[in-house]
Formats: C-alpha cells, structure tokens, sequence
C-alpha cells in the first residue's frame, strides 16, 4: 500500500455539481491569467476548464503516479458529493500533469480544482469543491466569474534557443541513427527545446483559445503551466473500456489539399515510418495486455491529418479484465502505459538510456502523460506533446518542445524539419508561427 504523508491528508472534500444553460467556448471561461492556475481538457467543443485549488499533491520518482493515484482514490472516498448531472467529468475530477522520466525534478502533481466546468454532448455543468466540509450556496457561474479579467494576446514574443542548437541537434540525430544501425537499439525518439520570451506575462488562456480552434480534434490541455494540444491519447477509461490513440510516424503538410492527400498515401506506404509506427503499437499493446485480455487493435493505421502535420494513427480499445473497486483508474493505466515508443523507443531502457544521453536535456513534463482523473477512477490522460511549459521563475518566457522517432532509415535533416512542424500549434499560438 502507498503511504500518504501527514501534509497529502486534507479534510473531506465537498462537492457540488449542477447543470448549467450551455456556456459557449469552454476556454474563454476560465477568468484568471494566473498561467498556472488554468486547467484544461477540451476536444471538439467538449470537454473540462477548471481553476482554483482545493487539494493538491506534488509527487516524483519512479512511483510518482501511483501515490497521486492512491492520493485521490483516498480524497475521493471520502468525499461528500451531491452530483446532479452524473456523466464523465462531473462530481469530484482532479488534473494532473507528470514527467517523463522518473528520474526528472519536474515530478507531477495531481489538483483538485475548486471549480470546474464541462460539456459534453450538449449536456454543460458547473462543480464546485470546497474544503473544511463547509456546504456553500448552490453553485452559480455568473458568482465564479464575477471577477473575471479580459484575456491579453501575447506581445512582442521572440524564439530563443533551446538545449541544444538545430544543427548540434541534427548531429544528436545522425549519432543516434549511427547507434540504431549498429545494434544498439530499434529505435529511439529524440527531442529537443526551443524557448519563447514575450515582453510581459503569457496569459495560457489566449494560447489555449487558438489551439482548441486550430486544432479541434486534439485534446487542448492546460495543467501547472504545461499548455498543448495533443493529437495523442495515452489512454481514457470509461466504466470498462479502454481506448488509446497511437502516432509515430510524420510527414509534414504543404497547405496545398491536392498535394497533402498525395503525401499521406505516400506516408501510408512508407517503410520507415510503418516501422516506427509498429514499434509504439505495439509497445502499448504489450503494457495494456496484463490489463486486458484481449485488445482490438487494428492491423494497419490510418493517417490523422492535422493542421501542420500528418501522422500514421491506430486507435486500440479493450475492455478491461477487472470491474469496479479492482479495476485499475486511468491514472494507474497511464502508469503502466508510459512511456510507450512514440515518446521513448525500442527497448525501453535502453532507448531511455540513449535519450539522457543525447538529448542534452531534462525533457520535464514534456512526453509525459496528462489529463484528468475522476473519483471513480475513468479519466484521460494524453501525451503531453505540442506543448510549451510556462517558466515558473519569469511568466514571460515559455519552453516549447519536439520530438521525432529515429529509426535506422532517419535522415538527420528530414527530422529537424519534422521537429519545427511539431512546433507549429504552439508558435502560432504565440504568434510567431
Ligand atoms: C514526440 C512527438 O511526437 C510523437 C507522436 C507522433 C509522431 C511522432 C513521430 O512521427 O516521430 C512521435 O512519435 C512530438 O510531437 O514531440
């Protein structure tokens, strides 16, 4: 059993959710431009915007999911929820964010907001969370937004370098494919940093507006300062099910429509990306069997087109083995899934062993999984890809990140230009795309 430190114990939470008239685009709700104070979970619409903080953990190492999980499961069982809605999302939710490596100072946390708000299929509802078993007035979201502050585009943003500088990066790359060739490992995903100052503090929820409207068939996510949106889903639990979206494999778009559907008939047919592809599917269908006795996953990917890229997809569902108490929550799958080989590579250890090598740097959060937890255990947990961290010694300056499968047939220049593709969605965002 995890053990829960004294200062991870907070009293019972008291939560209260209702339904609320629609409430239009979930990211212009969020009122403050506390960059870390903005959660989100939005695809196509739907989904959850949160703020506030009624309970927290902060947690590292290698079992750093596993005690956030074990946190909640226990704030979640002692919980006092009237929940007039009832569907995913509603009640008692926390957002978490965790790193890549378990090695990483980054760590992860797990908040619970004090308030939420979410959609889905046209159903829209407001949650609220307070401590100390104290019952407030009914929830009312006209009374949680009354201090709301008008959103600020950012100004005068400027790229500046990374870890290391795209052609340093770029012989990171051909020493990796050298190591492939020679035996070392299949494959290994590398990525790099690049940084972003702004004259004055970022406000997430302008990047967040333009990366769910640019890339609605993402997931938008905003937890701790970490803002993307990901076309990547780790893993959602629903009552049983299981789903999980695989990428690995990219090629880039041209903005010409003709063109584009050309390029993804070639991406389809490409020999070194379906190798790089099968490596993540697999590494995932191999972490999901001890969970699930059978998967349904598809033999051959389908192509996901994106605003900026495209990429070779395979969705996998199953259901899970245990129901109810036993079943593991999402976050204990996210767990076990990570890092599949779309982040980290083939074999695991040693590919992980290669990137604390070659990389030059801590990847922090980036790669690792995010999302959102409920307190019977279903949730979503993305990989946090196309995404920038939000400096927590300067407001203004933001760390964006990219990464690439390597394979034995990568070519260094080939990836570098896929690595700035990646940065798209968040370059644009901050308006210099
Ligand atoms: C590691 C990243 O992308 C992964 C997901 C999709 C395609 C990938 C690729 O083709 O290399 C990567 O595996 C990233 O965006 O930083």
């Amino acid at each position: 059993m995890t053990e829960l430190a004294p200062s991870d114990v907070a009293d019972p939470l008291v939560v209260r959710t209702v339904a609320v008239p629609d409430v239009g685009p979930l990211a212009d709700l969020l009122p403050h431009d506390d960059p870390r104070g903005a959660m989100s979970w939005i695809r196509r619409g739907d989904g959850l915007v949160a703020w506030g903080e009624a309970a927290r953990t902060d947690v590292a190492g290698p079992d750093r999911m596993a005690r956030a999980d074990a946190w909640f499961a226990d704030l979640g069982r002692r919980a006092v929820v009237r929940d007039e809605v009832g569907v995913r999302g509603t009640g008692a939710v926390a957002f978490g964010s965790f790193s890549f490596s378990p090695d990483s100072p980054a760590g992860g946390s797990l908040v619970v907001p004090r308030v939420v708000i979410g959609r889905r299929d046209g159903v829209s509802w407001l949650t609220t969370i307070e401590t100390g078993a104290r019952v407030g007035p009914r929830p009312s979201l006209a009374r949680e937004r009354s201090a709301a502050a008008p959103v600020r585009e950012p100004r005068g943003v400027r790229s500046l370098a990374g870890a290391l500088e795209p052609a340093a990066w770029r012989r990171a790359v051909a020493d990796v494919v050298a190591r492939i060739r020679a035996g070392e490992a299949a494959k290994v995903v590398l990525a790099r940093d690049s940084w972003a100052s702004a004259d004055e503090p970022v406000d997430v929820r302008s990047l967040l507006r333009r990366l769910a409207g640019d890339y609605d068939s993402c997931w938008t996510f905003a937890v701790d300062g970490l803002v993307g949106a990901t076309p990547e889903l780790l893993v959602r639990r629903e009552r049983g099910l299981v789903a999980s979206r695989v990428l690995a494999g990219t090629i880039r778009r041209t903005g010409d429509d003709d063109a584009d559907l050309a390029r993804a008939a070639t991406l389809a047919r490409s020999s070194k990306d379906l190798e790089e592809h099968e490596f993540a599917v697999s590494s995932l269908a191999a972490a999901l069997a001890p969970f699930a006795a059978t998967a349904n996953v598809p033999e051959v990917p389908s192509v996901l087109h994106l605003p900026n890229v495209m990429h070779l997809a395979t969705d996998v569902t199953a259901v899970l083995d245990e129901v109810g108490d036993e079943a593991p929550s999402s976050l204990a799958l996210a767990a076990a899934l990570h890092p599949t080989a779309a982040v980290c590579g083939t074999p695991t250890d040693v590919a992980a062993r290669i990137i604390a090598e070659a990389e030059g740097m801590d990847r922090g959060r980036y790669a690792g999984p995010v999302g959102w937890l409920g307190a019977d255990g279903d949730g979503e947990w993305g990989i946090a890809l196309r995404c920038a961290e939000v400096s927590t010694d300067d407001p203004r300056r933001l760390r964006l990140f990219a990464g690439c499968g390597i394979v034995a047939a990568s070519d260094p220049v080939a990836e570098l230009a896929e690595s700035e593709a990646k940065l798209v969605p968040v370059r644009s965002a901050l308006g210099i795309g």
